[in-house]
């Protein structure tokens, strides 16, 4: 096939790839060379510690933050590069649930749901009924489609979040901490419906956890972040094997060993202790 006839949006198995990437804030480096890819039909998992750099991927690859180096492609485009219709275009394509994923407090569980559908698409009342009951049905709330979100609990609007996040049926999903505040039960859960989604619908699912039990039971990849990099990456059974001393500890929740728990004294801390000194 020629170049030319080639759609921008050509078929890749691809959904979210990582080549060389450096990322940060400003002149300070949180994440260099970091080389990944989630594939359709994958759930992966990005750990680490906290300050390890998770959120700021994922910034990355919602194309909030531009790359320092390298490149965050997805959907087989360059997200660095995108702007205007094509970025609003690939953001459609993809689904984030933010870790304050926050609900429209003047809008019930119905339409908050509904509410990327009517912003996005053309569908009738009864497609958008039919559409919003079966993802308020996945996540155990179809009965709740009535009640106000000052109704509803915290773990409970984290699930009205998650249905809105994939009402779209996007072709990639990225989570930020989908475990945070849930129950026991409800964890299971969630974990359960993140890898059934992913695989109804054949999307790549990309979640960033603290929770290993959990994630361990969905993912096909795992990867791990510390010192500045990916520390390690590989099925959940590779890693739970491995005997490397970094991935050992986190793993294990153990208090000592490589992984820092200290935040780093930079310069800017040097400076402003310096400043408080001078103060005082
Ligand atoms: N907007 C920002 N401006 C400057 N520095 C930031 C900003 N957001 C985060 N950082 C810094 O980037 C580093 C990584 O933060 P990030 O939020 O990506 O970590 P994380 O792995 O998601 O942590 P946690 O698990 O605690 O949420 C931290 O040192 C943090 O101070």
């Amino acid at each position: 096939m020629p170049d030319s006839a080639r759609s921008t949006h050509s078929p890749t198995d691809v959904a979210l790839a990582f080549d060389g990437l450096s990322v940060g804030y400003g002149d300070r480096v949180i994440l260099r060379d970091v080389d990944m890819q989630v594939r359709r039909g994958q759930v992966v998992a990005i750990m680490g510690g906290s300050g390890s750099g998770k959120t700021t991927l994922l910034r990355a690859a919602t194309g909030q933050l531009p790359p320092q180096a390298g490149r965050a492609l997805v959907l087989g485009e360059d997200i660095g590069q995108a702007s205007g219709d094509r970025l609003f275009d690939l953001r459609k394509r993809m689904g984030v649930l933010f870790q304050q994923g926050a609900l429209f407090t003047d809008l019930d569980v119905y339409e908050n749901v509904a509410f990327p559908l009517r912003e996005h698409t053309s569908m009738t009342e009864q497609e958008i009924l039919e559409r919003v009951l079966s993802k308020l049905d996945a996540v155990g709330l179809k009965a709740a489609a009535f009640l106000r979100t000052s109704e509803i609990s915290g773990g409970m609007a984290r699930r009205v979040a998650l249905a809105r996040a994939v009402v779209l049926e996007p072709e990639l999903i990225l989570y930020d901490e989908p475990f945070a505040g849930l129950d026991p039960i409800s964890m299971g859960v969630t974990a359960q419906l993140i890898r059934t989604m992913t695989d109804r619908l054949g999307c790549a699912s990309v979640l960033i956890t603290h929770d290993v039990q959990e994630s361990f039971h969905i993912t096909d990849q795992v990867y791990l972040l510390g010192r500045g990099t990916v520390v390690a990456g590989g099925t959940p059974a590779e890693l739970s094997a491995s005997q490397d001393p970094f991935v050992h500890q986190f793993l294990h929740g153990e208090p000592d060993g490589p992984v820092a728990f200290q935040y780093p004294e930079t310069p800017a801390y040097q400076a402003w202790l310096e400043r408080q000194r001078r103060m005082r």
